[in-house]
């Protein structure tokens, strides 16, 4: 068994799920660590619930799924290191489990994918748009451009293909994901998060290990990129302190910039009514040693101008009376 191996010679197991993005994204952790660290490492595929059913996502308890499958490998044994796309990772913390690194992230931007190279302006009213996403659907509402939203699922592969088959004038999704296969260049129009903020964490990696494994400290070291870890800390406060799914429409972007008096985070969050017929956006900056201070407070000023009845409509809408 593995376990009896002295740590230093034994391999490290890479757990991810069986998607070309997930794989790609988990070869590029795995590479990383056996640069930094000289210890070999292997792919583990853990197929989860959501890779297999065709279910919406929302119903299955949103993108959740896909990561309790990987954590419970990894508390299991059968995996030493859990990477998942850190958007899809719900707020609370899991028991025995460390997020060890957040590696420097990609572009969190969303992107455009539509037909004839065209931009979501230049679409006709009545174009066909997919997206599966609450928080996309009702940013692209709040833009009153008329299009005609339609529920999408699938890998990026799959979803890219309803556009090159004509099923539909138009997809939404994060350009990391696309950049990660391969295909940044197929986007039509990269959106401005002024219009479109991005989910929290969009773009970013999480990197997970048991709590007692003592080369979490090392993966740490050759991986966690600070300034991400605290743009991405910030954000995930904000969808804490609002007390949202990954699936409520809340969008939320930070970033960690040079001031005169050293660095400093800025943060910008999104709530929306489902169809866009109400947003409130607000803007926060402070000291990243306070990343999750700083989105707290934001979200606690945005619940008292309006977003805790926004919330509230959301909760009763779709759980039964009682429900946490
Ligand atoms: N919702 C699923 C999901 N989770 C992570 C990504 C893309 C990569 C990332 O954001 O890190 C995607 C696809 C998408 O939103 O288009």
């Amino acid at each position: 068994m593995s376990q009896t191996l002295s740590s230093e010679t034994a391999v490290l197991r890479v757990g991810t799920r069986a998607s070309r993005l997930a794989r790609t994204q988990s070869g590029h952790v795995a590479d990383a660590i056996t640069a930094a660290l000289g210890v070999p490492t292997e792919l583990v595929d853990v197929t989860t619930h959501g890779d297999i059913s065709r279910a919406p996502l929302a119903s299955m308890g949103g993108t959740g799924v896909f990561v309790s499958a990987l954590r419970e490998a990894l508390l299991a044994g059968e995996v030493d290191i859990a990477v998942h796309s850190l958007k899809d990772i719900p707020t609370a913390p899991a028991p025995g489990i460390v997020l060890a690194a957040v590696p420097v992230r990609e572009d969190p931007r969303d992107a455009v994918i539509a037909r004839d190279g065209l931009t979501l302006g230049e679409l006709p009213p009545g174009s066909t748009v997919g997206t599966g996403s609450p928080r996309r659907r009702s940013q692209l509402a709040a833009l009153g451009l008329g299009l005609e939203l339609r529920e999408l699922r699938g890998n990026v592969d799959t979803r890219i293909g309803k556009v090159r088959d004509g099923e539909l004038d138009a997809i939404i999704l994060a350009r990391a994901g696309l950049s990660r296969i391969g295909r940044a260049d197929e986007a039509t129009e990269v959106l401005d998060p002024l219009q479109m903020l991005p989910a929290p964490g969009q773009g970013a990696l999480a990197v997970e290990c048991r709590a007692d494994d003592e080369r979490a400290a090392a993966i740490t070291a050759a991986l966690d990129d600070a300034a991400t870890r605290a743009a991405v800390t910030a954000e995930r406060a904000v969808l804490a302190v609002l007390e949202a799914g990954c699936s409520a429409p809340v969008g939320a972007l930070a970033e960690v910039a040079e001031g005169e008096d050293g660095d400093e985070l800025w943060i910008r969050a999104v709530v929306l009514a489902p169809d866009g017929s109400v947003a409130i956006r607000r803007s926060a900056n402070g000291d990243p040693a306070s990343a999750y201070d700083v989105g707290a407070q934001l979200a606690a000023s945005m619940l008292d101008e309006g977003a805790a009845d926004l919330m509230n409509d959301l909760t009763s809408g779709d759980a039964p009376p009682g429900t946490p």
